[in-house]
């Protein structure tokens, strides 16, 4: 079998009138974590939209599970979390987690699953409009969870945590991944590369490294994987 969860071949994408992606082409192997780092406004949310296939794309081929991307039978196989937390503020969160089971027709049992899972337990009746923010990012994170979906597309979702919560994520995504799940886990902080073992480095819509840390560390003569990614800009500019 493939061990490719997503290929992807040239992919060209505009935005406003500007190439925000830039002939990119790259594989994420299945049941691993790769991270999509890069700064802010580089293209990770425009590439991950393309890969749930909710983005319009000029050129380029992308295959995500052995289809084309957006196809109608990877809407059950795909977790996306966007940064931007879609869950209604008025309800609870067991109660929003159960509405989205049902529309993914995921077993009723996934709701308390997924609650444990992202550590909210303690909140599971809690209204979702009154949660901090790293509450709210762990039940938006919980939604992509239901279902069991093999590939997780999570747009920044340490995103406003504290370190302790931040590290138990990591630790879950590692525990996914070990049991076959596929996670593509964007971050603009260089810290959270460590914890991947594979990096998608963007630069202004061009991709500058697909490479395992210990790769990009070996390449560039930098232990620091943030100095790395520096060597590297510095690399391409001159
Ligand atoms: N709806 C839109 N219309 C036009 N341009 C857009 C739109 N959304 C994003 N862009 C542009 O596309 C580029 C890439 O944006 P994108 O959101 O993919 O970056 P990002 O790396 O995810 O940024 P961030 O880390 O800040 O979320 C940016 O230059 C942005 O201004």
């Amino acid at each position: 079998m493939d061990n490719s969860a997503v290929v992807v071949n040239d992919l060209r994408v505009q935005r406003g009138g500007r190439d925000v992606l830039k002939d990119i082409s790259f594989e994420i192997e299945r049941g691993t974590v790769t991270g999509l780092l890069g700064p802010s406004g580089c293209g990770k949310t425009t590439l991950m939209r393309s890969l749930v296939g909710v983005q319009i794309v000029e050129s380029g081929d992308v295959t995500v599970l052995g289809r084309p991307a957006g196809h109608k039978d990877l809407r059950s196989r795909i977790g996306y979390s966007t940064q931007n937390p879609a869950i209604y503020p008025d309800i609870t969160v067991t109660e929003a987690l159960t509405y989205f089971a049902s529309v993914l027709r995921a077993p009723a049992d996934d709701v308390a699953r997924v609650i444990n899972e992202v550590d909210l337990t303690s909140h599971a009746d809690a209204i979702i409009g009154q949660l901090s923010g790293g509450q709210l990012s762990r039940a938006n994170l919980a939604v992509a969870l239901l279902g069991n979906p093999e590939l997780l597309i999570l747009d920044e979702p340490t995103v406003g945590l504290d370190p302790v919560l931040r590290d138990e994520l990591w630790e879950l995504f590692a525990g996914l991944a070990a049991r076959g799940v596929t996670l593509l886990v964007s971050s603009h902080v260089m810290d959270e590369a460590t914890r991947c073992e594979h990096l998608l480095l963007l630069r202004e819509g061009e991709l500058l490294a697909a490479n395992s840390p210990a790769e990009l560390r070996a390449h560039t003569g930098e232990a620091d994987l943030e100095r790395a990614f520096l060597r590297l800009i510095k690399d391409t500019v001159s």
